[in-house]
């Protein structure tokens, strides 16, 4: 359960005597995510989604965040936009920690999408990116390709903790990517971390996008990449039916264009994305105390995907 910090009633309700958003009636922890506390919030106007951010979210950065997503709000977007308090303010302290009032999206994340889903979620994606073509601030990647490096020797043998062999196989794989990386496809506004559990559906229909915090400046479609990885396979990193994840790129290739160069780029994009997950979560795996309220993401599984990218090749995304 991702509630790292406890927000008291007392605190709270302060909190929300900013906004004109309604009287408390309840607040309880969020199961979901790893990243940030969240909350999910009822006052007598409505509901709302309090977040706290902590560990991985540079509250320098809220700013960036909050800029995209009005952006894509104004643009029709199905994104949350953070509520701004009476004097205009959206980002205050609660708890000590940075925390912010955000629009509540109804719909579910999938675990297991159908084709005509996932066709809709490279859609919503694409149509994302075209929506950000005049977005001008600009936030580096931090967990980028010229980061994996550090991280993995910051991780270092301890990986083979988590199996025999870990450190030297993703090695071996980073050797390559860095070599093939893409160094001259179009840079753009990306999420950077689009799973099924950031976008909010009913039945074949996005109803949100959500989770912009590793939300940065860097290649288009490795966006969509980080998609495949996500999408294209069930939670323990098997593939699911290859339809899935052509139907994924076929939405996005419909919604915004997906160059020759860009396609071709793909698996190796894919085999970077696989390399980045992998290691924020053996560094969770290794780094997470036993009695956090968290349930730790399976390191594994972005190897056995890595594996499936390797074996397939383009196929994969023919
Ligand atoms: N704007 C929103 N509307 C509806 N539900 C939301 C919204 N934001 C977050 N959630 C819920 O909270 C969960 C955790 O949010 P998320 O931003 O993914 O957390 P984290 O950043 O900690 O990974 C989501 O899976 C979803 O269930
Ligand atoms: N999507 C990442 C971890 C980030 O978690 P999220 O809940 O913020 O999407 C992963 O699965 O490793």
């Amino acid at each position: 359960m991702a509630v790292y910090t406890h927000v008291s009633a007392e605190a709270l309700g302060a909190f929300l005597a900013r906004y004109d958003c309604g009287q408390l009636i309840s607040a309880k922890g969020i199961a979901e995510g790893v990243e940030n506390s969240n909350y999910l919030v009822d006052t007598s106007a409505g509901r709302y989604i309090l977040t706290l951010y902590e560990k991985r979210v540079d509250t320098s950065d809220l700013p960036f965040f909050f800029a995209m997503l009005d952006h894509l709000a104004a643009r029709g977007s199905p994104v949350p936009p953070a509520i701004k308090d009476r004097t205009g303010q959206a980002i205050q302290q609660l708890e000590g920690r940075s925390a912010c009032l955000i629009k509540f999206l109804s719909g579910v994340s999938l675990s297991t999408p159908t084709p005509a889903q996932a066709r809709a979620a490279g859609v919503a994606m694409g149509e994302m990116h075209t929506g950000l073509v005049d977005f001008a601030m600009v936030r580096p990647n931090t967990l980028g390709v010229d980061d994996w490096r550090p991280l993995l020797d910051q991780c270092g043998r301890a990986m083979d903790q988590i199996e025999p062999g870990l450190f030297d196989r993703v090695a071996a794989a980073l050797d390559t990517v860095e070599a093939r990386w893409p160094r001259t496809l179009p840079v753009a506004t990306i999420h950077a971390d689009l799973f099924p559990d950031n976008v909010l559906m009913l039945g074949d229909r996005v109803t949100g996008l959500i989770d912009f915090y590793f939300a940065c400046t860097d290649i288009r479609v490795y966006d969509l990449a980080v998609m495949h990885s996500a999408w294209a396979f069930d939670s323990a990193g098997l593939p699911l039916d290859p339809a899935v994840g052509r139907a994924l790129i076929a939405g996005y290739d419909a919604a915004h264009g997906l160059s020759p160069e860009e396609r071709a780029a793909l698996p190796i994009l894919a085999q970077g994305a696989c390399i980045r997950f992998l290691l924020t979560r053996a560094w969770d795996w290794l780094n997470t105390p036993a009695d956090a309220l968290v349930t730790r993401k399976d390191p594994l599984a972005y190897l056995r995907r890595l594996d499936t990218y390797l074996e397939q090749g383009d196929a994969i995304f023919a």
